[in-house]
C-alpha cells in the first residue's frame, strides 16, 4: 500500500485518482460491440460472448430445467441465509414507499404527484470473477416492490456455458424467470437495442466492472436510462486509536478482493494504527483464496495520515467513496457532516460486508467519485414521479389572467388563446 503523510491540497487529485481505465480508453470497444448488436442482434451477442467469455452458450435464455436443477442442488443453509437477507432487504425497501403529494395551489387548482413503476427494466448481475447473487436481491426486490411489469436479468456464463446455481435460485426466489446467459458489454448492448431473444428495456440497473460501467454510460445515448455508474468497488475507512486494526484490515481486504481495479483507502489520525493495519493486511492477505486479486488492488491502495478529523473529512468528501466506514472517537462528527459517500457504516461492529449482504441497505452504489451527485439504488430508482392537475372553473378564473400575461410576454399567442377561449366562455355564461 502507498503510505502518504499529511498530503498537501495540491497533491489531492493525484492521491485520490482511481486505478480504473478512463471512459475514453474503453469507449471504442463498447461502440464496436453496440453497433454490431444493433445491426446483427443475437449473432453479435454470441460472437462477443465467445470473444470475451470464451464460450457460446447453446441457448441464451436459462431453461426451466436448469432452474429446477439449481433448486435441488443448492445447500439448504445457504438458501436460508438468502431468505434472511431477502427479508431484511424487503423490509428496508418497502419502508421507502411514499404517499402521493396533493396540494391546492390556488382555489380550484389542484396539483398532485404520484409515483409509477418503470415498466421494463433490465438487471445486470456481475459474474466475471465471482457470482454476485446477492446483487439480485438488491435489484429484484425493489423492482418487484415498485411494481415493474417486465424484469429481465443478464449475467455472464461460466466457461461451460452455465450460470451459478445460487444466481438461479436467488432469481427464482425473487420471482424473475427471464434469465439470460450474457455478460459484459454484450449484455448492456442487448438490453439497450433488443435482439431476437432479449427485450429492449427502458432502464438498466446493476454494478459491474469497468467495461460494464462504460457500456451503461454509453446506453444513455440511445434513450435508455441507467441507475448510476456503479463500477469497481471502493472502500474508505477513517479510523483512529479506538479502532481495531484487525477489523479495519479485514474490511479493506473485503473490498480489495472484488477485483484488481478495486481501491481501498485508510485515512487515520494515528500513525500507530496505520502501522498496525499494514501489518494485519499482510497477515490476513496470505490466507485469502483471492489473494492474487486482492494483492493487486492493495498495491493501488493508500494509507493516509492526517493530523485532524476536520482535514480527514475534507479529504473524504473530495474522494466521495462508494463505502465509508467510520471507526473513531468522533463518529458523530463524520456522520453529521459527511457530504459525499454512497453508504456509511458506523462503529467497530459494522463491517461493510453487512451492507453487501444482509442488513437491508442496497449495495448497488456509485463509484469513481459519483457519490458526489448520485444516490445508490433504492425504491425510487425503479419509479418515475408523474404530476397531475385539475382546474375547476374557479381555478382557471383564478390563474388564467396570469397565464395570459406570461404567454403574451413570451410571444406565444397560441398558449394565451388556450386560456382566453375558456375565460371568454365562462364570462358569457355568467
Ligand atoms: N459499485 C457497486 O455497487 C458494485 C457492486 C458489486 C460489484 N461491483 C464490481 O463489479 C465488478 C464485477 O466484475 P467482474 O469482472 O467480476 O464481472 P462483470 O460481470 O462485471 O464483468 C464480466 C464481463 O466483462 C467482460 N470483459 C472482461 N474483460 C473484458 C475486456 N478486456 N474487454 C471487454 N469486455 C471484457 C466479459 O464479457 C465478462 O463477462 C467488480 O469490479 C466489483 O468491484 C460493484
Ligand atoms: N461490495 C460490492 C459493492 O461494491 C457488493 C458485493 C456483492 N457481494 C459482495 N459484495
Ligand atoms: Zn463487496
Amino acid at each position: 500500500m502507498i503510505k502518504i503523510n499529511n498530503p498537501l491540497w495540491e497533491d489531492w487529485d493525484e492521491i485520490l485518482k482511481r486505478p480504473t481505465q478512463t471512459y475514453d480508453q474503453i469507449e471504442g470497444t463498447v461502440l464496436e460491440v453496440f453497433k454490431a448488436i444493433q445491426t446483427e442482434g443475437d449473432a453479435a451477442v454470441a460472437r462477443y460472448t465467445e470473444k470475451f467469455d470464451g464460450i457460446i452458450p447453446k441457448d441464451l435464455i436459462v431453461s426451466p430445467s436448469e432452474i429446477d436443477k439449481a433448486l435441488t442442488s443448492l445447500d439448504s443453509d445457504l438458501k436460508e441465509a438468502i431468505k434472511l437477507a431477502k427479508t431484511n432487504i424487503e423490509a428496508f425497501h418497502k419502508a421507502q414507499k411514499t404517499d402521493p403529494v396533493r396540494v391546492e395551489t390556488a382555489p380550484g387548482v389542484i396539483c398532485w404527484q404520484e409515483k409509477r413503476p418503470i415498466q421494463k427494466v433490465g438487471l445486470y448481475i456481475p459474474g466475471g470473477t465471482a457470482p454476485l447473487f446477492s446483487t439480485i436481491l438488491m435489484l429484484a426486490i425493489p423492482a418487484k416492490i415498485a411494481g415493474c411489469k417486465e424484469v429481465i436479468l443478464c449475467t455472464p456464463p461460466d466457461k461451460q456455458g452455465n450460470i451459478n446455481p445460487a444466481i438461479l435460485v436467488t432469481a427464482q426466489l425473487c420471482g424473475i424467470d427471464k434469465i439470460y446467459k450474457v455478460g459484459g458489454i454484450q449484455a448492456i448492448g442487448a438490453m439497450t437495442f433488443g435482439t431476437e431473444s432479449i427485450s429492449k428495456v427502458y432502464k438498466i440497473f446493476g454494478p459491474g466492472n469497468q467495461y460494464v460501467t462504460v457500456a451503461k454510460q454509453m446506453a444513455t445515448k440511445y434513450n435508455v436510462s441507467i441507475d448510476m455508474p456503479a463500477g469497481p468497488s471502493e472502500l474508505l475507512v477513517v479510523a483512529d486509536d479506538t479502532a481495531d486494526a484487525a477489523f479495519v484490515a479485514s474490511d479493506l481486504l473485503s473490498q480489495a478482493e472484488h477485483g484488481v481495479d478495486s481501491q481501498v483507502i485508510l485515512v487515520s489520525t494515528s500513525k500507530e494504527l496505520i502501522a498496525a493495519v499494514e501489518e494485519e493486511i499482510a497477515n490476513q492477505l496470505e490466507a485469502l483464496p483471492r489473494k492474487a486479486i486482492a494483492e493487486k488492488a492493495i498495491a493501488n491502495s493508500k494509507l493516509i495520515y492526517v493530523e485532524t478529523h476536520e482535514k480527514a473529512l475534507e479529504l473524504i468528501d473530495e474522494y466521495g467513496p462508494e463505502h465509508f466506514i467510520v471507526a473513531t472517537d468522533s463518529n458523530d462528527f463524520y456522520v453529521d457532516n459527511i457530504a459525499n459517500a454512497g453508504s456509511v457504516f458506523i462503529g467497530n461492529y459494522t463491517p461493510e460486508s453487512a451492507g453487501d449482504y444482509a442488513s437491508g441497505t442496497n449495495h448497488t452504489l456509485p463509484t469513481n467519485g459519483y457519490a458526489k451527485q448520485y444516490s445508490g439504488v433504492n425504491l425510487d430508482s425503479f419509479m418515475k414521479s408523474m404530476t397531475f392537475q385539475r382546474l375547476s372553473e374557479e381555478g382557471i378564473q383564478n390563474i388564467g389572467n396570469a397565464i395570459e400575461l406570461m404567454a403574451a410576454a413570451e410571444g406565444l399567442q397560441a398558449h394565451k388563446n388556450a386560456v382566453t377561449l375558456r375565460l371568454n366562455k365562462l364570462a358569457k355564461q355568467n
